[in-house]
């Protein structure tokens, strides 16, 4: 347990580490697009970086969408959430296609947490379909459309974060 202050950091204060596969990874995308085919059709996708480019990727591929966007926010240092920053907005072509409201547009991202970022980038495409494939109860309600939902004190380890390591046994004390 790493802890740079003297708060506990979210991640230590989860009770439930939650981690996901790649094959989970994608098999929760494809549900997920699987529904979101039937809320569509959508002129484009817009990613929410950087843990919507992977979600956004597979969607797109599967609902064959070949405009991709992207709007690139910063919020958690590792696993501790700062103030959100925007690095990059959503361009204006991608913009017009959603008639500057979103409408027809899908924003993507891998989860929904506290939903701040959620809410930024709702406030920006009021109209726009946001979907993500995991979402905790906090954020819960500014999702349009999701897959699993997971307790708020659970933390969710995605597979670009992890790497395969030993486990001691569960009868020595593994979580
Ligand atoms: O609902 P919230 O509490 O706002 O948290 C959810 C956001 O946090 C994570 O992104 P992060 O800011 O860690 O950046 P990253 O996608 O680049 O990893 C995640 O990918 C969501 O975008
Ligand atoms: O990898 C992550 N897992 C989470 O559960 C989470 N919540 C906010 N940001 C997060 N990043
Ligand atoms: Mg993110």
């Amino acid at each position: 347990m790493v802890e740079r202050n003297s708060e506990p950091s979210v991640q230590d204060r989860a009770g439930r580490p939650f981690p996901v596969s790649w094959d989970q990874f994608h098999r929760d995308c494809r549900a997920l697009t699987w529904r979101l085919n039937e809320v569509g059709p959508f002129h484009a996708v817009i990613a929410i970086t950087r843990g919507g480019l992977v979600p956004a990727a597979i969607v797109a591929r599967e609902l064959g969408l070949r405009v991709i966007d992207t709007v690139c926010i910063a919020s958690y240092d590792h696993d501790k959430q700062g103030d959100l920053k925007v690095l990059k907005g959503i361009s204006e072509q991608t913009a017009k296609l959603g008639g500057g409201t979103g409408k027809g547009l899908l924003i993507v991202d891998d989860l929904v947490d506290t939903g701040k970022t959620g809410k930024l980038v709702r406030e920006m495409l009021p109209d726009a379909h946001f979907a993500t494939v995991y979402a905790k109860p906090k954020g819960r309600p500014l999702v349009d459309t999701y897959i699993t939902e997971v307790s708020q004190d659970t933390w969710i380890f995605f597979p670009w974060d992890t790497a395969l390591s030993f486990q001691p046994p569960i009868r020595d004390g593994a979580a």
